[in-house]
């Protein structure tokens, strides 16, 4: 780039990012000014529980793709490659487990907050350490969503090689930025904040699509970035399948066949295992269990739509994430020879995409403009949602069971109040994370691992095992968040060099494994000594991926809790409030009988129609267990939460 005719945010660039700004004010003071002008809290907290499932699963989806995502997915593709798209995989079992599980579970408990759950089904201390554990991620995660955009932007406005861009301020945009969301959530509530998240979601899409068409076009085509991006290794597990069947599709292009996207080794940065299972742990513990988005399941008008707004979030997630990965892989085209971040131009591989837009669509004003909007959406739509969840549960979980006698005018005025405060406290974690340097996906999940994990370990041990009680959830739950801390800090300090799997090196192309090959036969003969050290002890469990730690925080947290609920006296079946177990064994049982037990039915065409058919089941014998089973469901004495349960979902 030559920084002499380097442009600056043209005019129209501003306009657009202040345009951003105040449509979502706007949206949000339409929703504080309509309606019953959000007097209860009911209103204020749970958008009067009048949502469909559309505007739900985009507010569900942008609540958890931040500016994080927007840069830092981008920047980890061009760094190490595909590799992070298996994230995608955990999608699946991600959102099917909140929808057939946790939802059903909190719907039916008439919830406003996911910490009541804790103390219906253990007690009042249980649910004040979750509340705790939720306001502590939420604030240093609320840190990171503010502070990306700014330091993105960094790239842009005064490195030390481009000149500063007039009026456009840096920490003038976080500022405004943190400001309107405040103001818009405290004055909006929840309503307001899923609208504005629709918005801001379609804002984010436009961006990243405008700037992905626009830079293929600027990098050459998509062919020749295809033929970039296969020699530099960037796409993962890909060439294996590429490499066996086509063997000379790949040309003279030095073909690679990485097993690494394979590899089982937990201390893996990134691998299919890590990301595709370890990232289950990680969507359960923001899509099953996190406030932010059980407060949306809460707020639709029927389980039903709950359950499909979780449903539709799968394909919205697939799309970010695509958009993003491809985002990363233009970027490589680019600059995979003369990397930005070689030339010192940036600081940090998070300003990759920022200085990308501002070297590669100068020229097309309006897209940068479009582009840091759909960055400040990002930024927007999350730390809104945070505001207004942490505003709930400590509204719910921290203040209203010391006054219950508070008046709902009051409760929501304080609601508003404490949204505010959470702003403030936002932007002073802002600064607080541009102190510590690294890179904010790893930092974003590695948060969601080491607190979300602990706290998706104490909702399990109380939804799958009845016979958990609440000493053990407690120890559980401290015990995990313990050891999270203590992995993840041993971790960062240690400063492992975590296996990362940057392509060129860890990959064997085909002629250096025939040199491989004879190296391993040489060295087969004289003693080995050259292995590479591997981790040990401690220092194995110091360099475990940290896209492990919600699956080894909350397994420890379900092992500990079920070991001191044992030693300590199990729950009696009869002291379980109904409704806070789900009876995983019967549903499993239930759903193998359904599939063993093949059904011919017989009876007249009509009959057959209106499915009034008598079932020929020649299937198992059936128990007297499951005809007691259908005789409650026929008797109209109330369910127990079991049957309650089933009905509910079959209906
Ligand atoms: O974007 C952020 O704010 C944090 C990084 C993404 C959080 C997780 S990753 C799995 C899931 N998919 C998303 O798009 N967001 C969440
Ligand atoms: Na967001």
């Amino acid at each position: 780039m030559d920084v002499t005719e380097q442009k600056y945010f043209s005019t129209i660039d501003f306009v657009l990012f202040v345009l951003l700004l105040v449509a979502s004010m706007a949206i949000g003071l339409y929703y504080a000014l309509s309606g019953r002008q959000q007097r209860t809290t009911r209103e204020f907290l749970l958008a009067d529980q009048s949502m469909k499932c559309l505007p739900l699963s985009l507010s569900l989806m942008a609540t958890f793709q931040s500016a994080v995502a927007i840069v830092g997915t981008p920047a980890e593709v061009f760094t190490n490659g595909t590799q992070y798209w298996f994230i995608g995989c955990s999608y699946i079992l991600g959102l099917l487990i909140p929808a057939h599980i946790f939802i059903p579970v909190f719907y039916r408990l008439h919830l406003t907050s996911a910490y009541q759950y804790l103390e219906l089904r253990f007690c009042k201390a249980v649910r004040i350490c979750g509340t705790i554990t939720f306001i502590f991620q939420m604030i240093i995660y609320m840190g990171v969503g503010i502070y990306t955009p700014a330091l993105a932007l960094n790239a842009v406005l005064c490195p030390p090689i481009l000149p500063l861009v007039t009026g456009f301020h840096l920490w003038g945009a976080v500022l405004a930025t943190g400001l309107v969301c405040t103001i818009y959530t405290a004055l909006g509530g929840l309503k307001a904040v899923i609208w504005t998240d629709v918005f801001q979601t379609v804002v984010m899409f436009a961006g990243q699509l405008a700037v992905i068409i626009v830079g293929v076009q600027q990098a050459g085509g998509l062919s020749h970035i295809w033929r970039k991006v296969i020699e530099g290794n960037r796409i993962s597990g890909i060439e294996i399948i590429l490499f066996k069947h086509f063997p000379y599709v790949m040309g003279s292009l030095t073909v690679s066949v990485c097993s690494e996207s394979l590899n089982p080794d937990p201390t893996v940065r990134h691998t299919f295992w890590t990301l595709a299972l370890g990232g289950v742990f990680l969507m359960l513990s923001l899509y099953g269990v996190n406030q932010t988005q059980v407060q949306r399941y809460l707020s639709s008008r029927t389980e039903k739509e709950a359950v499909m707004s979780c449903y539709m979030v799968f394909p919205c997630l697939q799309i970010a994430l695509g958009l993003s990965c491809v985002m990363g892989l233009v970027m490589f085209a680019c600059y995979s020879d003369n990397s930005p971040l070689d030339n010192q131009y940036i600081t940090s591989k998070d300003q990759m995409v920022l200085y990308f837009i501002m070297d590669m669509l100068q020229d097309f004003s309006g897209l940068p403009g479009l582009f840091v909007a759909c960055l400040f959406s990002a930024s927007l739509s999350t730390i809104s949602s945070a505001f207004s969840s942490l505003a709930t549960v400590t509204m719910e979980d921290l203040i209203k069971p010391h006054y219950p006698s508070m008046v709902e005018t009051r409760a929501t005025l304080l609601s508003k109040i404490l949204t505010f405060a959470y702003g403030l406290v936002c932007l002073v974690m802002a600064y607080v994370i541009h102190l510590m340097n690294g890179s904010v996906l790893q930092a974003a999940l590695s948060i969601f691992g080491m607190v979300g994990g602990p706290l998706l370990g104490v909702f399990c041990l109380g939804i799958f095992f009845p016979l958990a009680n609440s000493t053990g959830a407690v120890t559980g739950l401290v015990a995990g968040l313990v050891l999270a801390f203590w992995v993840g800090i041993g971790g960062f300090v240690t400063q492992i060099p975590s296996i990362t799997t940057v392509r060129p090196n860890n990959c064997t192309d085909m002629a250096a494994t025939e040199n491989a090959i004879m190296a391993t036969v040489t060295t087969a003969l004289a003693p080995i000594t050259d292995e590479p050290s591997k981790p040990v002890g401690l220092y194995a469990l110091y360099s475990l991926s940290y896209m492990w730690y919600s699956a080894l925080n909350s397994s420890v947290v379900i092992l500990i809790g079920l070991i001191v609920s044992l030693i300590t006296g199990p729950m009696k079946q009869g002291e379980l409030v109904a409704g806070t177990v789900y009876p995983l064994m019967d549903k499993a049982q239930d759903l193998m009988q359904k599939l063993l037990r093949p059904k011919s039915c017989v009876g007249s065409r009509e009959q057959r129609q209106i499915g009034t058919c008598q079932e020929q089941t020649n299937g198992p014998v059936r128990t007297e267990r499951n005809t007691a089973k259908e005789e409650e469901r026929k008797t109209f004495q109330p369910l127990s939460h079991v049957a309650y349960l089933e009905q509910e979902t079959s209906v």
